[in-house]
């Protein structure tokens, strides 16, 4: 759906020479949610606008649906950008025009007939929750109404991609959560590819399929959400992780321990299943439980334990045998067998 090869995007700045994407590749799907994490200046939104041409890219190849966007101009890229949807973190409504015209203009745009335009518009209302508010101006709305309504632009010419620049950043933890799970409806129910570049983790293991997570430029970690989450393979992706879920273990906890302190990472269907208590039971060991969450990504557990072992050495690598067998990753933290 999206194929974006080598591409950079180099700012010609007073200072000199700024890359903000560097030489990145990626291949995004038909359908996904796909989400970019980084922190500010990582080069998100020169990716992002480069995905539509907002910003022309230094070098390298943007392909939607086959079509070589790099390789368009004038109208060939006015109509193929139709079919990209953007929405933003400031919504950028025109203050002076209703909710209505203010969708309208869009349609407007593009050249649909007059006589579409007001079925079309109260069609997308009916779809982000706002038949009620055509007639009012951006100033007498909440900020998650405003980026309705800027949802309702963005996808008023069926566009096949929908691109999300910190689009929930300005919006409370409840607001976010009805954001995101529009977000979700129209993925589902449009069949629309969605992009979207965040800071916070909690929206990407919300909604995303699929993730990038990005520093100085570069994509550093690729990959299915739920495999990130549970084998993150850089310390910056760590980092994003524990800022949603904490593995933190206070040092004065850690000194008290004398066994070896293990990690142990359920995957699926199993995370859910009795296996440490089975292990417990059929090993001459006790359990001291340091840490103990099961996450849900996309519906799907995640448990990841912390737990201090105690017994004779033979019993504790037993233990450790019976649930490598069962579960997906153990490790020993701290302190050898
Ligand atoms: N128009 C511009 N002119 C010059 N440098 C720019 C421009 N836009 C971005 N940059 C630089 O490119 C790098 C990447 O910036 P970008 O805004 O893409 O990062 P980001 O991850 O989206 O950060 P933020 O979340 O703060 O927007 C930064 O070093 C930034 O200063």
């Amino acid at each position: 759906m999206i194929k974006i090869r080598n591409l950079s995007k180099i700012y010609k700045t007073k200072k000199g020479l700024v890359k903000g994407v560097d030489d990145v590749s990626l291949t995004i799907q038909k359908g996904e949610i796909y989400g970019i994490v980084g922190y500010s200046g990582a080069g998100k939104s020169s990716l992002l606008r480069c995905i539509n041409l907002l910003e022309r890219p230094t070098s390298g190849q943007i392909k939607v649906d086959g079509t070589d966007l790099t390789s368009l101009k004038g109208e060939d890229l006015r109509l193929a950008r139709l079919k990209i949807g953007m929405i933003f973190q400031h919504f950028y409504l025109i203050s002076q025009k209703t909710v209505f015209d203010n969708i309208a203009f869009s349609l407007k745009a593009a050249n649909v007939p007059a006589n579409r335009i007001k079925g079309r518009v109260e069609e997308l209302l009916e779809m982000v929750g706002l038949a009620d508010k055509k007639d009012v101006y951006p100033s007498q709305l909440s900020g998650g109404q405003k980026q309705r309504v800027g949802i309702a632009r963005a996808l008023a010419n069926n566009p096949k991609v929908l691109l999300c620049d910190e689009a929930t950043s300005a919006l409370d933890p409840t607001t976010t959560k009805s954001i995101l799970s529009l977000l979700k409806k129209i993925n589902k129910e449009l069949h629309i590819t969605i992009v979207l570049i965040t800071h916070e983790m909690n929206v990407v293991k919300e909604i995303c399929n699929r993730m990038a997570i990005m520093q100085s430029g570069k994509v550093i970690e690729e990959g299915a959400v739920y495999d990130i989450f549970a084998n993150p393979q850089t310390e910056l992706t760590n980092e994003f992780i524990e800022s949603v879920v904490s593995f933190e273990i206070p040092e004065v906890i850690l000194n008290g321990c004398t066994g070896p302190i293990v990690k142990v990472i359920f995957k699926g269907k199993i995370a859910s299943e009795g296996i440490i208590s089975d292990m417990l039971q059929q090993f001459n060991v006790s359990g001291n439980f340091l840490h103990g969450s099961i996450e849900y990504i996309q519906e799907i557990p995640l448990g990841i334990f912390i737990m201090e072992l105690k017994g004779e050495k033979e019993e504790i690598e037993g233990s450790l045998q019976f649930i490598e067998g069962r579960a997906a990753q153990v490790e020993v933290i701290r302190g050898g067998l």
